[in-house]
């Protein structure tokens, strides 16, 4: 069995302002004590908007809360004339531990390839930041049952370039997107089948022990009634969650199961 530590990554994508920010994060983490939560058993990241990671820093490092924070993007470009883009730099400077780079939101609304989700992923890397590489089929390549090639394929290009010591730190979030934000989440058995090939795929590419290393995630409908027997799955190593992640009582509840006796 590898020494993966599980991730419990809250992407709140375009909701919440800094002060609702502050808000979240305060009753998250009177909730995580509340249950005993134990950091030692699984990292539990908040993905909000650029807008608050200001506030969301000065509060972690004040109180020295025991929960990482990270960006939902990243530009490209170093730093130039890129109106409205921010940097790596920008965000490593603000403290962030975490770049999600290539959500499908971004692939489909702003046309990113996987050679521009790679570009983000090996900047973030350099950064000294850890990147979490969102990849996943749409309804019509599950329905004819691709699922695994088109992701694998998704996975080769948006990890291009990544050498293997970078590569032992990137997370990679399966997240189909027809479970994204629909309610209807993967069966626990659609979702191992995925990430499952993911880590073959990475052990024959590059190395088993490797493979053994990168964490991967399953996104797409997570709530604490659901995530179990998703995240009970042996390739699956935590999960990326968009909505329930608003409401810090249901985000801490899917935190949780990491820190109740397993069973097996
Ligand atoms: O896109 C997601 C996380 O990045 C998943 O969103 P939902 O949990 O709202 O389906």
């Amino acid at each position: 069995m590898s020494d993966r530590k599980p991730l419990i990554a809250g992407n709140w994508k375009m909701n919440l302002n800094h002060v609702e920010a502050n808000g979240l994060v305060q009753k998250l983490a009177w909730t995580l004590k509340d249950h005993r939560h134990d950091p030692a058993k699984s990292e539990v990241v908040v993905l909000p908007p650029f807008t608050d990671l200001r506030t969301v820093q000065t509060l972690i490092e004040g109180d020295r809360l025991e929960i990482g924070y990270g960006a939902q993007d990243v530009s490209v470009h170093d730093s130039g004339a890129y109106t409205g883009e921010i940097s790596a730099g920008m965000l490593a400077k603000l403290g962030c531990g975490y770049v999600v780079v290539g959500h499908s939101e971004r692939r489909q609304y702003h046309d990113e390839t996987d050679d521009v989700v790679a570009a983000k992923a090996r900047l973030v890397l350099e950064w000294d930041m850890i990147p979490i590489v969102c990849v996943g089929e749409g309804l019509d390549v599950r329905q004819a049952g691709d699922q695994v090639a088109y992701t694998l394929e998704q996975v080769q290009g948006s990890l291009a370039g990544i050498g293997d010591e970078a590569l032992a730190k990137v997370v990679i979030a399966y997240e189909p997107v027809w479970a994204i934000g629909t309610g209807e989440v993967a069966t626990p058995d659609d979702a191992q089948e995925v990430c499952g090939a993911i880590r073959r795929f990475i052990a024959e590419q590059r190395h088993i022990d490797l493979a053994d290393q990168v964490r991967i995630l399953y996104g797409g409908s997570v709530k604490s009634g659901n995530c179990a027997d998703i995240m009970d799955k042996p390739d699956i190593d935590g999960a990326l969650v968009g909505g329930a992640s608003l409401d810090p009582e249901e985000f801490a509840a899917i935190a949780r199961f990491y820190d109740l006796p397993r069973v097996g």
